[in-house]
């Protein structure tokens, strides 16, 4: 689905991403996990060009888009849905207005889009918010809005950016959840950076380790299952009073 083939990337001198080679299949939950700095965001964004490479070829379903004119590779984008870390929602419009953006700015037929959003934000189980601001949604809420308008365009892959790393363990697993799910039920190829160990043991079926600009391994993996923790007062108290214990 998608194959990165020698590519580089440098920022003034310093070599960001060092002829990296890298398949991801159809159908993958593929991790990209690595120290900060070792160039995971940067790789991501060279997967649908947000960032430019100085070297290499990237193809995503049989298109080689660095090979693409303007108008060419906004097409080839729509296959491409991406969520980031901080979301990424416009702050004066409502969530339904939100997810309806992506598709008049891929000039769906208007008659269309209502169903559409409504689809995807029950999709993602958000039908009931859909005329709340983003500034009155929790976290994982926002990050679900943020996924049903990456869904919008019937994307083949989608690039997700640190989609948890703002998230308390809980909404953490909330959104994990509907991830897993878009990769289940609607076959969608994910491709998810992360810093957080747990998170890339959680769902993903192959995950490459990065160091220094440059793939350390990739290996295949089984996906453990996503956890959640108590959220009852009582359990923070008695993990801190067991954290007191151990170190006593
Ligand atoms: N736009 C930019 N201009 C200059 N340097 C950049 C730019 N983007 C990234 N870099 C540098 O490239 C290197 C790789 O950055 P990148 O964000 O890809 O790493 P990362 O592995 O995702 O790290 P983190 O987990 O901290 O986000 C870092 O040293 C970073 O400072």
């Amino acid at each position: 689905m998608i194959k990165l083939h020698q590519l580089s990337k440098k920022y003034e001198k310093f070599e960001a991403i060092q002829s990296v080679s890298l398949t991801v299949n159809k159908g993958e939950i593929h991790g990209i996990i690595g120290a900060s700095g070792a160039g995971k965001s940067t790789l991501l964004r060279l997967m649908n060009l947000l960032e430019m490479p100085d070297a290499g070829e990237v193809e995503v379903d049989g298109q080689t888009l660095t090979k693409l004119k303007s108008r060419e590779l906004r097409q080839a984008r729509k296959s491409i849905g991406m969520i980031f870390q901080h979301f990424n929602l416009v702050a004066n419009k409502t969530v339904y207005e939100n997810v309806l953006v992506s598709l008049e700015l891929s000039n769906v037929l208007r008659k269309e889009r209502p169903g559409r959003v409504m689809e995807c934000l029950r999709f993602v189980g958000l039908e009931s918010l859909m005329e709340k601001y983003p500034a009155q949604l929790s976290g994982g809420q926002k990050q679900r809005v943020a996924i049903a308008r990456a869904l919008a365009n019937k994307p083949k892959v989608l690039l997700c950016d640190e989609p948890t790393s703002s998230l308390d363990p809980n909404t953490t697993a909330e959104v994990l959840g509907v991830l897993e799910n878009v990769n289940k039920s609607l076959g969608v190829t994910i491709v998810i950076v992360s810093h957080e160990m747990d998170v890339i043991k959680s769902i993903c079926t192959k995950v490459t380790v990065m160091a220094n600009g440059k793939v350390f391994e990739t290996l295949a993996t089984t996906p453990q299952g996503i956890q959640t923790i108590d959220n009852h007062p009582q359990y923070f108290v008695d993990q801190l009073k067991k954290d007191k214990m151990d170190h006593a």
